[in-house]
């Protein structure tokens, strides 16, 4: 058993792993999965960083029993990860390794880590901002949906973020190789179940439903931008299967104060992606074409005197608006802070970063408005 100073997980042994340690040296756990460990680790020729993903493929410690399950499924994910090799934003398988007892996947290191992260630490995104993840996560689905692979694990924690917050789609353990749309026929259900669409859940349920396929990737991919935008997902409940029946019937709301701020074009694109009927839902290749994402966001460009003199004209144009709007703009009343917080856009924002750093993420509920909770405190102090 070999330890690390700075942690307590074992490195598997050296000689159930000496082909890898030939060639890598492993430092610091990043993160664990149900049966893996990951880890940075530095190629000693190049000394250049990566990530292994370590798979035990036994369930006793001594190696006595192989479990051919984890194994082959694993065996798959390579497969399917060496298919979609060539794009950009999908993971790079850089090394593999099979040991008797464990499985070693190295991949590029994404020292940025997961998108689901990064989302818990801003709150929402900008349209911006989400215009870039979602045009990447389109291109992303359209590459792997022109190859008949689904993924069916799409979430912001499968998402990993480059140096320059570029994605890189991960984790194709769950990800399949269909010839048509509905061969999935599976009643077992895959995934995560916020993410989960009306289909594959009927197909669970219901063993004569058609099965389902690649729009499945589609409807997560909505449930992801309206997250990004929102902040929270769109389909929620405590008690799972109400949540299941939300999905099945696409219940989910746009009428929120969250969606005061967000475009018509947006929320569009958002209401063509949660669509119930897969063969409605737009496909990758369509959903590139929506306004929302074939917009061209300004891009940095050479030094134009003519357009920076035009730059300049709006730069005082705007700040002369601003001065005026400022002037205009209401004082917020003590009463109407008190009766809904949460509709004043500062207050929202303060709502909203506080409910995240305290509780995570997954506080802010369908039909649940985080005021509440204020209201709540401000109401019993106001009672004294
Ligand atoms: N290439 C990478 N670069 C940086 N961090 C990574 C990389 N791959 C995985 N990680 C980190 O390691 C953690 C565990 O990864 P892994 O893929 O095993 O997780 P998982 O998907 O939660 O597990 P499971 O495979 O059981 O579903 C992730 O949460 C992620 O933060």
């Amino acid at each position: 058993m070999v330890l690390l100073p700075d942690d307590e997980d074992p490195l598997p042994d050296l000689d159930f792993a000496k082909d890898f340690y030939a060639k890598y040296d492993a430092k610091e756990i990043l993160g664990k999965g149900a049966s893996s460990v990951v880890r940075r680790c530095v190629e000693k020729s190049t000394h250049k960083e990566f990530a292994v993903k370590i798979i035990d493929i036994t369930n006793e410690g001594d190696g006595s029993l192989i479990m051919e399950n984890q194994r082959l499924e694993t065996l798959k994910e390579i497969q399917i990860l060496r298919l979609c090799a060539q794009h950009p934003n999908i993971i790079e398988l850089h090394d593999s390794f099979e040991s008797e007892t464990f499985m070693f996947l190295v991949f590029e290191l994404c020292k940025k880590g997961e998108l689901f992260d990064y989302m818990t630490e801003v709150v929402t995104l900008s349209e911006k901002r989400t215009r870039q993840i979602m045009r990447q996560l389109m291109e992303v689905i359209a590459f792997i949906h022109s190859k008949m692979i689904v993924h069916r694990d799409l979430k912001p924690e499968n998402i990993l973020l480059d140096d320059n917050f570029n994605i890189k789609l991960s984790d194709f353990g769950f990800a399949v190789i269909v010839a048509h749309d509905e061969d999935i026929d599976t009643g077992e259900l895959f995934g995560t179940p916020g993410y989960m669409s009306p289909e594959s859940i009927k197909r669970s349920m219901y063993p004569n439903v058609p099965g389902y396929g690649r729009p499945a990737d589609m409807w997560a991919a909505g449930v992801i931008m309206y997250s990004l935008l929102v902040g929270s997902p769109p389909f929620y409940h405590r008690n799972e299967l109400r949540m299941l029946r939300m999905i099945m019937e696409g219940k989910y709301s746009v009428s929120t104060a969250d969606f005061q701020d967000i475009s018509e074009t947006a929320i569009d694109l958002i209401k063509k992606l949660l669509v119930v009927d897969p063969k409605e839902r737009l496909t990758a290749k369509e959903a590139l074409q929506h306004p929302f994402l074939a917009r061209k966001d300004k891009m940095r460009e050479g030094f134009d005197p003519k357009r920076k003199f035009k730059g300049w004209v709006y730069v005082m144009i705007a700040s002369r608006y601003l001065q005026i709007s400022h002037r205009a703009q209401p004082t917020i009343s003590i009463s109407r802070v008190r009766e809904n917080p949460y509709a004043v856009r500062d207050f929202r924002k303060l709502i909203d970063s506080g409910a995240f750093k305290i509780y995570g993420h997954w506080v802010k509920k369908r039909g649940q408005n985080r005021a509440v909770l204020f209201e709540n405190v401000l109401g019993k102090e106001i009672k004294k």
